[in-house]
């Protein structure tokens, strides 16, 4: 089956003559949560924001369901990838959530019929019956960032480009975005994430595309990335915190991998019994 997103060799130079991004190739196909790593700089912004369209390649070319992104109008690509920005102050503007939610299908001029079906999905997905009249400023910036997203579901793009989710949201905030990229997943999008959260990235151990210095470095699971030390350390990632606690475990079974704390858990319910007649044995009781 052909890519929905299909990357062809492209290099992005800002017209400060900073090359952002370099001889990318990348295609990302139905049903994929990609995640998009690297460290400050490395041009996963750049790369991301060719998706839709907001960037066009200085050099090679991207193609979305099949549309040259450089010969597309962003209205149209728009429609097929959503954007959500990691500021949610960059994504509402409008006094009323409800406003915000109708907005984006008003706009792409789609049915009223058909916006009538897409914004009721949005507010029952993200439960905001009680929500419709507030506004969005008045909420906090947890509320306010789902606000973004379930606009962006209201269009109903293939594509939901997050950036950042989990930046600046509290641990009640973050478990809620997993269960956001879930549910985007769930409901057939394609999910492309760019982010520094190694957690979410251990929680989803999706697919993952390393930037460094403006090239793609990697292009692989979580699991196998986060395994390979050296590659970490060049594009300058951490692993996920537990993966460091798992390799300390030494008993943990050597041909898993262990990328959330749960998992982990898990394990030791199994192997609990075990475990309590190696202690006796050791302790002699
Ligand atoms: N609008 C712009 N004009 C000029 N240079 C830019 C612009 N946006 C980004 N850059 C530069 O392009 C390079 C890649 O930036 P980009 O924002 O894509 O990286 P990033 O990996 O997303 O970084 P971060 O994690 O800090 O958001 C950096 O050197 C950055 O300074």
């Amino acid at each position: 089956m052909e890519p929905f997103i299909k990357v062809t060799g492209v290099s992005h130079v800002y017209p400060n003559g900073v090359t952002a991004i370099q001889d990318v190739n990348l295609e990302i196909g139905e049903g994929e949560i990609v995640a998009v790593l690297g460290s400050n700089g490395s041009g996963k912004t750049t790369l991301v924001k060719h998706f839709n369209g907001l960037l066009k390649p200085t050099t090679g070319q991207v193609t979305v369901g099949n549309m040259n992104t450089k010969k597309e109008r962003i209205a149209k690509l728009s429609s097929l990838v959503g954007y959500v920005f990691q500021n949610p102050n960059h994504q509402t503007f409008l006094p009323t959530v409800r406003q915000e939610l109708y907005y984006g299908c008003k706009n792409l001029k789609i049915s009223e019929e058909e916006t009538e079906k897409r914004v009721k999905k949005a507010i029952e997905l993200f439960e905001l019956e009680n929500l419709l009249d507030a506004n969005p400023f008045d909420l906090n910036s947890s509320k306010r960032k789902e606000i973004g997203m379930a606009s962006i579901m209201a269009i109903s793009p293939k594509v939901v480009v997050l950036d950042e989710p989990t930046t600046g949201q509290d641990h009640k905030g973050c478990k809620r975005v997993l269960e956001l990229v879930k549910m985007f997943h769930e409901h057939g999008h394609i999910v492309v994430l760019v982010t520094h959260d190694m957690q979410l990235i251990g929680e989803l151990n999706c697919r993952v595309v390393i930037m460094n210095k403006s090239r793609k470095i990697a292009d692989d699971r979580a699991d196998v990335v986060f395994k390979n030390q050296e590659l970490l350390k060049t594009a300058d990632l951490q692993p996920p915190q537990v993966m460091e606690l798992a390799n300390q475990l030494t008993y943990l079974n050597r041909n898993e991998s262990y990328l959330t704390i749960d998992s982990i858990v898990k394990w030791f319910k199994h192997n609990k019994k075990g475990l309590e007649e190696e202690r006796k044995i050791g302790t002699g009781s």
